[in-house]
């Protein structure tokens, strides 16, 4: 976005392309680990969930080199990759084991035997109507909200935040979450809510006026009041309403234990409709290849297997949610930003256009970047170099093309479907990293982005593509200075591992990497 390690380790080996002997084509074949791993013969027994987070763990295997693939047409050679469940499971997984109309009734009836535990997550036993489920694990009273809403689906929205309202937490605050106080939302007024345990309030506006348009959207934020103020040494809780800040209240990009009655109450022509578009994807998925957009641009299409997917989203929901993490950035240029932002190793200032220590609203350092991130974004500049190098035909240096990077800043953004991000340059990094052209390493994840670039700002002559979950988009050398930007969001458009695996919100999640200043080596 500028107009512009550290961590928890874990060993993960290098992925490289697979060799093609030809030279002319801009397109270029690599097979990445998934499509053995994730291959036809893979047994559709259901995957084991990790924990009852609602973004599992996934354990990482060491990547491993594939031999060459034959050259034939270089586009046509598909390799077959599956998802991490296939459509049919997921499917079936969704497929309600009981009438849905029993679970059709009031959130009312929902009982809560046993209060929330900041430490544990059971909820207690809980009837559903006729139904006498047993105890459930939910984390988040998130989950409340969610239920209220799907087991409603005709209910207005009015009456859906009265619901909400009406739905009691008997368990107070404890030391250790933050308060967020009491929100208004409207005319209501909530009662005082956990912060641990809630979404924020920004979240929660958006789960009871789901149809609202993004911009109402974002004066629907505006308007959200908290009555405490934001605590600098926990979780800003506050309205941080300090220069273009819409708000910095804590932003789940993941959804809360949403799985069971979420999916259960979707009608099966729905659940078959989703299986078929997901079908195409995973057939669209196997076509994994690295591109040669222009001198220093290269797209490398599926790079992240499904389950590096799932371990980035979950990374970033973990820190997108601590000190440091998401906030809505108000404007940028006098641009409305459609989008909420975090910044990782350095805070990067959309008022200022400036790099800093600390984010000016809130005093929050930033994150350092994890070192499995760090461990992805080499491993696709070291494929990117493969593949110049192959396609060049010693003709050319791949390093002069494309500059080696280690990143030690990073720009994370979640667009939801409505998002966008006019065309901008990167340019606020330091002068020694945009003299040398060190390139901006971006991952896609969720749903698809039409991703616009081009010499100058005019989005009419700028070229378009699309960037998928999984993909790696690379610019550095002659395209580090390339106008960019994203114009539009398909909703509905993530793969499964993204939306039931990593429970995923609605929308996309994007992290630019850079490195924020030129060191000679040695
Ligand atoms: O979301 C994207 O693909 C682009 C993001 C971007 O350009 C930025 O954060 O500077
Ligand atoms: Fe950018």
């Amino acid at each position: 976005m500028p107009g512009g390690g550290g961590g928890r380790g874990r060993g993960r080996g290098g992925r490289k392309p697979a060799k093609s002997s030809s030279s002319s084509s801009s397109s270029w074949q690599w097979v990445p680990r998934a499509s053995r791993e994730f291959g036809p013969e893979r047994s559709l027994e259901p995957q084991k969930e990790g924990p009852s987070s609602s973004c599992p763990s996934v354990t990482s295997k060491k990547s491993q080199m594939v031999p060459p693939v034959p050259p034939k047409s270089l586009e046509s050679q598909v390799q077959p990759r599956k998802s991490l469940d296939s459509p049919l499971m997921m499917a079936k997984k969704v497929q309600p084991l009981k009438s849905q109309d029993p679970l059709v009734q009031t959130a009312a009836s929902i009982q809560r035997s046993k209060p929330l535990d900041s430490s544990s997550a059971s909820c207690g036993s809980r009837t559903v109507a006729s139904l006498d489920s047993p105890a459930q694990p939910w984390k988040s009273c998130d989950s409340l909200l969610m239920m209220a809403e799907q087991v409603q689906p005709p209910k207005s929205q009015d009456s859906l935040v009265q619901t909400f309202a009406s739905i009691q937490i008997s368990k107070p605050l404890d030391s250790s979450s933050a308060s967020c106080g009491s929100v208004t939302v409207g005319s209501l007024d909530l009662p005082v809510q956990p912060c641990k345990y809630l979404d924020s309030p920004l979240m929660m506006a958006e789960q009871v006026q789901p149809k609202k348009s993004q911009d109402s959207l974002v004066e629907m934020i505006a308007s959200i009041q908290i009555s405490r103020p934001p605590d600098s040494s926990s979780a800003s809780c506050g309205s941080g309403t300090v220069g273009s800040y819409l708000g910095a209240g804590l932003f789940d990009i993941c959804m809360s234990n949403s799985k069971g009655l979420f999916k259960l109450n979707r009608p099966l022509h729905e659940i078959k409709k989703e299986e078929k578009r997901l079908r195409a994807r995973e057939l669209s998925n196997s076509e994994a290849q690295l591109q040669h957009l222009r001198p220093g641009m290269v797209l490398l299409k599926s790079f992240l297997r499904p389950e590096d997917q799932v371990e980035i989203i979950k990374i970033c929901r973990e820190l997108g949610v601590g000190t440091g993490g998401f906030y809505q950035p108000g404007y940028r240029d006098g641009g409305k930003l459609s989008l909420r932002m975090m910044c990782l190793g350095k805070n990067w200032d959309p008022d200022s256009g400036q790099y800093g220590g600390i984010r000016p609203f809130d005093a929050a350092q930033p994150p350092k970047i994890p070192e499995e991130l760090t461990k992805f974004v080499k491993d696709a500049i070291d494929a990117s170099h493969e593949f110049l190098k192959q396609r060049g035909n010693g003709s050319t240096t791949p390093a002069i093309e494309l500059p080696p990077m280690s990143p030690d800043i990073c720009i994370v953004n979640f667009y939801t479907t409505g998002g966008k991000l006019g065309l901008h340059k990167d340019k606020d990094e330091h002068q020694s990293s945009l003299d040398k052209k060190l390139p901006v390493v971006s991952f896609s994840l969720g749903d698809t982005a039409e991703f616009l670039y081009g010499d100058v700002r005019d989005e009419d002559k700028a070229s378009k593509i699309k960037l998928e979950s999984g993909d790696v988009l690379i610019f550095g050398g002659q395209s580090r200075h390339i106008f960019h930007g994203v114009s539009s969001i398909t909703p509905k458009s993530a793969p499964l591992w993204v939306t039931d695996k990593a429970n995923l919100r609605p929308g996309r999640l994007n992290l630019t990497f850079r490195q924020y200043k030129y060191v000679p080596m040695g």
